[in-house]
């Protein structure tokens, strides 16, 4: 899908030197320690960030040289956090993702209805349909927020933190469903072992740069794991043959009784 190479635009780079391309239609899992540059790399990515330096292609074009629109037709964006006080109803929220293919103020096609019911089928959002968003949860919200991205029709979607208020069972489903997907999609994920499991293609970032890219295997690695994360690791296939992570802070203080003092 796309390459950034470049950097983020402030005094501060916030990355630096990246060099990276997505696996189209694969799914990459974007990772790294808190600070380490996996927003800022979405919001490039997006067209949201203009580099410094660099470029972001997308099929070999430069965002840079696209209209916002060409690029909203195309990529789909979702925030880590968002806001909670509209009073939108769901459908209306996914909705949202159609504006791009849509004309002025004309009113939902029945193309657009039919991508909206499909992304909130995809979800499991139906029957949340008529709600208003502000009386969501945190799990039903980010859901309803990544059926809105879907509904957009992406060829790439990009996802911060996709995981994040979603119970196990919800995270599992939505991890096995971008696996899936035929769109490329790049997700900044926390859970090593979940990315692991369902990303083809992994990008370790740390401070800002690209330490590791490539399969699970190539970037789990036991020196990756420790410079980055400062944690052992191994990886070994597990049983249904997908890669397996386990890590483990042998050698360093534990917090056993949640007083600190292990
Ligand atoms: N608008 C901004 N102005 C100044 N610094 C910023 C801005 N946005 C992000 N940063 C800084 O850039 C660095 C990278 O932030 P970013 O949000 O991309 O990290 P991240 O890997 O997504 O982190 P997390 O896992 O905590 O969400 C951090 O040090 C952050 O404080």
């Amino acid at each position: 899908m796309s390459r950034s190479t470049g950097s983020g635009k402030s005094a501060r780079k916030l990355v630096d030197e990246v060099t990276a391309a997505f696996p189209e239609g694969g799914f990459t899992g974007l990772i790294g320690p808190n600070g380490s540059g996996k927003s800022t790399l979405l919001r490039l990515l997006a067209g949201l960030y203009g580099p410094s330096g660099g470029h972001v292609l997308l099929d070999g074009a430069d965002l840079a040289d696209l209209r916002r629109r060409d690029i909203a037709r195309r990529v789909a964006v979702t925030a880590q956090e968002v806001a909670s006080e509209a009073e939108m109803t769901v459908m209306d929220v996914v909705l949202l993702g159609r504006l791009p293919h849509r004309r002025g103020r004309a009113a939902p096609s029945r193309h657009d209805l039919r991508a909206a019911g499909e992304a909130m089928a995809h979800l499991g959002v139906e029957p949340l349909a008529e709600r208003v968003w502000s009386t969501l949860s945190g799990g039903e919200r980010q859901r309803v927020n990544i059926a809105r991205a879907l509904a957009q029709e992406p060829a790439a979607l990009l996802l911060d933190e996709p995981t994040n208020h979603l119970d196990i069972t919800h995270r599992l489903d939505l991890l096995e469903f971008l696996a899936r997907i035929p769109a490329t999609v790049v997700a900044a994920l926390h859970d090593l072992d979940l990315a692991a499991r369902h990303c083809d293609h992994l990008v370790l970032l740390h401070a800002g740069r690209v330490v590791a890219s490539g399969t699970p295997e190539e970037v789990l690695t036991p020196p990756h794991m420790e410079r980055v994360f400062g944690v052992r690791s191994t990886l070994r296939t597990g049983p249904d043959g997908r890669p397996e992570l386990r890590l483990d802070r042998a050698g360093l203080p534990t917090v056993a009784d949640g007083t600190g003092r292990g």
